[in-house]
């Protein structure tokens, strides 16, 4: 919208919000349909952003068959949608296409390893199709699809009941709450900050690259370096708590970013301390915010009767 493009968001607000965007409202180039794509869409567009459908574990577990249902019909009318209007699609596709990887880093020529009946795969094999749909219409149609394979991503705006790793342990650790970890907390993962995320999909949408794009943040760390790197960074006396491990969690997880490099001359700039201190003071004011804007309702005052005085 700053660089003067319209901007229409589409969303059913399953795990988004409108105040994620409200301080755009009235914006000249922005515009707000409330809509599941799941739902056929019809609007006039010269790029499709297809970024439909909850990412975190415990959000795309929740409903499993509307996960899939975002991911496959979803698809299937966003890439309708692009082929009607001409319009390049990007899909957000994720870097649990890879499943528990026997390959690492993770190379965008790696099929993946993933368990189709587990309970992920609602969500990994829903993004795969997705990926497939994409290039049967660029072979068929000749619509311009790009795919970016997000992997793990961060920042503001998070949803505090989002359940995923990040701000599980920031409002843990705020709270004075042990901080949960799955498992052993050996298993790996590497954090990119959301801007970093944004500035490479806008690089891959804007590029000729119609193949698989990783786009994340190499820096590998185990989950209980992160629970410790987060206690500190929050300055917090919480103990960390080892729950049971979850079904099918990837072991280990890093991008290779070669081909984001070379190709869109994108890598991330923002230091993993950096993005984690902006997220904390994120948190600190949600919680800030809920703490003053809680809905408590009031007690009625007790109904009294207006009698009229009877005369006898
Ligand atoms: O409270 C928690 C939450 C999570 N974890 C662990 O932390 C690791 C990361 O878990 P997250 O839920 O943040 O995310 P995952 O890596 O499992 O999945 C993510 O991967 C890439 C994205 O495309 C997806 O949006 C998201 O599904 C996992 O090993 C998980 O078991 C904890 O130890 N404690």
């Amino acid at each position: 919208m700053m660089d003067g493009h319209e901007v229409t968001v589409v969303d059913n607000f399953f795990t988004g919000r409108k105040r994620n965007v409200e301080h755009w409202i009235g914006h000249e180039n922005f515009e707000l349909i409330n809509h599941d794509v799941v739902e056929p869409l019809y609007i006039e567009v010269d790029q499709i952003y297809h970024l439909a459908s909850p990412a975190s574990p415990p959000s795309y577990m929740y409903n499993p068959i509307k996960t899939l249902k975002t991911n496959t019909i979803g698809t299937l009318n966003m890439l309708g949608l692009a082929k009607r209007v001409g319009a390049r699609l990007l899909l957000a596709s994720t870097s649990e296409v890879y499943g528990d990887p026997e390959v690492h880093p993770q190379t965008e020529d790696y099929w993946g390893h993933v368990n189709p009946i587990g309970p992920r795969a609602c969500y990994d094999e829903g993004k795969r199709v997705a990926e497939t749909m994409c290039y049967a219409y660029m072979k068929q149609e000749g619509v311009e699809v790009r795919v970016a394979r997000i992997f793990n991503t961060f920042g503001p705006r998070m949803h505090m009941n989002d359940g995923r790793v990040v701000s599980n342990f920031i409002l843990q650790a705020l709270q004075g709450e042990p901080l949960t970890v799955y498992g052993s907390g050996s298993q790996t993962r590497a954090f990119q900050y959301v801007s970093d995320l944004v500035n490479g999909l806008v690089a891959l949408m804007n590029s000729n690259v119609s193949s698989p794009v990783n786009l994340g943040n190499p820096e590998e760390h185990t989950i209980l370096e992160f629970a410790q790197l987060i206690k500190n960074l929050v300055g917090s006396g919480s103990e960390i708590q080892f729950l049971s491990e979850a079904q099918d969690d990837p072991q280990k997880r890093k991008p290779d970013i070669k081909k984001a490099k070379l190709m869109l001359g994108w890598e991330p700039v923002v230091p993993l301390e950096e993005g984690l201190n902006k997220a904390i003071h994120y948190f600190r004011k949600e919680l800030e915010y809920q703490a003053n804007n809680q809905y408590i309702p009031k007690p009625k005052p007790a109904r009294v009767k207006r009698g009229r005085t009877r005369r006898s």
